[in-house]
This record gives C-alpha cells, sequence and structure tokens, in this order.
C-alpha cells in the first residue's frame, strides 16, 4: 500500500478541552477523501493540524511521501472556506501570490495561463476581489492553491459559503480539476452529497474528541461526474450509511 500522507496519534487541547485524542489518519496516493462529521467534533482542527497551522498538535508521526510535515508547507496547501484573497491584489496577482513569496514565479506563466483559463477567469484576470462573484472567488482560491502544484491539497468547506447553484457548478468544476490532475486531497464538508460526489473514501468523524466513526471507500468508479454519481445504485444506501453514522458519532459524543 503506498500511503502519501500518514497521521498517527494526533492529539489536540484547546486549555482543558480534549479536541482530538490520539487519531491516526491514512490517506493513499491521489485519493481524494472527504472528512464529514457534526459541528464542532474537530474536523476543521484536524485539517489545520495537518497543515502545519496549529503549533500545539502534539503528533505522533505526520509524513508527505516520507517525508515529515509539520510546519506550513507548500507541499501541502490549503484552501479556505472563506477565500483569504487580497483585496488590493487582482485575480492573477492573487494565483500568483504563492509563486511570488517563494520566489517562484518565473518560468510560471504557462501555468497560471492554464489556472486561469481552467477556472474561467481569463476574463476577469484585472479584476480585484470586490469586483468578483463568491463562485469566481473561490475558483481564485483554488487556483492559487493549485498553482504551488501541492502534494496535498487540504480543502476546508471551500464550497459552503456559495449558493446551491454556484456549489453545484463549482463542484462539477473542482471534481473535473481533480480527474484532470489527480492530486491526493482531504476535504473537509458537512454536505454529505458533496462527499459522495468528490470522493474515493469518506471518513466519518464523531466527537469531540474526534474519533473516526465510519471509514467507507466509495463504489463509484473514477472518473466520476455528478449525474452519474447521483444515478448510482449505491449513491442512496451510502448516504443512508453516512448519516446513521453521523447519528451514532452525535448521540455518543
Ligand atoms: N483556537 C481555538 N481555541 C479554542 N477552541 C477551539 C479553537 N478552535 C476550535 N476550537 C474548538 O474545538 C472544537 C472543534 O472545532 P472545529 O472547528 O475543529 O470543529 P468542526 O468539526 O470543524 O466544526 P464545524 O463543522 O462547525 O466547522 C469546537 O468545540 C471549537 O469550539
Amino acid at each position: 500500500m503506498t500511503y502519501s500522507l500518514e497521521v498517527e496519534d494526533v492529539n489536540v487541547r484547546f486549555r482543558d478541552h480534549v479536541i482530538i485524542d490520539g487519531l491516526t489518519l491514512r490517506v493513499e496516493n491521489d485519493e481524494f477523501v472527504s472528512i464529514v462529521g457534526t459541528s464542532g467534533c474537530g474536523k476543521t482542527t484536524l485539517l489545520r493540524t495537518i497543515g502545519g497551522l496549529l503549533p500545539q498538535a502534539q503528533v505522533g508521526r505526520m509524513t508527505l511521501h516520507g517525508t515529515e510535515l509539520r510546519t506550513p508547507e507548500p507541499r501541502a496547501t490549503m484552501v479556505f472556506q472563506h477565500f483569504g484573497l487580497f483585496p488590493w491584489k487582482t485575480v492573477e496577482q492573487n494565483i500568483r501570490y504563492g509563486l511570488d513569496v517563494q520566489g517562484r514565479s518565473n518560468g510560471m506563466d504557462a501555468r497560471v495561463e492554464q489556472l486561469l483559463d481552467v477556472m474561467s477567469l481569463t476574463a476577469a484576470r484585472d479584476k480585484y476581489p470586490y469586483q468578483l462573484s463568491g463562485g469566481m472567488k473561490q475558483r481564485v482560491g483554488i487556483a492559487r492553491a493549485l498553482c504551488l502544484e501541492p502534494e496535498l491539497l487540504l480543502l476546508d468547506e471551500p464550497l459552503s459559503a456559495v449558493d446551491a447553484i454556484t456549489r453545484e457548478i463549482m463542484q462539477r468544476e473542482v471534481l473535473g480539476i481533480i480527474e484532470r490532475e489527480t492530486r491526493t486531497a482531504l476535504l473537509v464538508t458537512h454536505d454529505l452529497d458533496e462527499a459522495i460526489i468528490m470522493s474515493d473514501r469518506i471518513i466519518v468523524l464523531g466527537g469531540p474528541p474526534a474519533r473516526v466513526v465510519l471509514d467507507v471507500r466509495s463504489p463509484m468508479p473514477r472518473p466520476r461526474d455528478i449525474d452519474s454519481v447521483r444515478s448510482h445504485p449505491d449513491y442512496i444506501p451510502l448516504r443512508s450509511q453516512l448519516w446513521d453514522s453521523l447519528q451514532s458519532g452525535r448521540v455518543a459524543a
């Protein structure tokens, strides 16, 4: 088994409040894994720990392709729920930001153009965030993360702040991107349908403290598209299984 990400024995507490207590997680190469769970069970805390954003987290072992992961690194890039765009930078400048910080901008013009094109942002390249819709801002956030060509994409409810129609459009786009770019990805979401549509594997967390209630592999093969997933005979049974696990995680918490 080739694991891309290995996280063993994660422990996080905020003061006396234990949020994660000895959780272990492994993600295979190019696997798209969703983490679902009721509000407050520790999903974002787990993602932030993996992204190196929680210095107080204690982790027995955390590696990406065998190399230790401790602090925020371009190898593991996060896309946040609230975009995190710089209001004074244009779309293109926001996408290039990570490259600029790392001094990697030279020679990356083709990559930036490709992402502008893939994200349907070419016509908006000189616009500022205040001139963009929620869905466009989110595409800029995802393009900025992809521009760094991360080995691991950490997605913290990246589609939660957009309306239902934009959300479905974005789901289709992100699915397409993941299929084309084959990235290992961890997605935190509240949305069971989104988890089923996007994922190779779904982990249901209960808690806090966060613990794995269910770890299930999708019966729907890649390449996936929303319509074929929704009409798949295993869609409803899988959704019921996830829902039951969510309830059991909540009751036992
Ligand atoms: N910086 C912090 N300081 C203190 N407590 C925190 C901090 N961050 C998170 N918590 C607490 O840790 C618990 C888990 O929070 P977390 O954001 O990880 O949950 P979540 O499962 O992502 O929730 P949601 O689905 O509502 O976003 C919550 O009780 C929250 O109040």
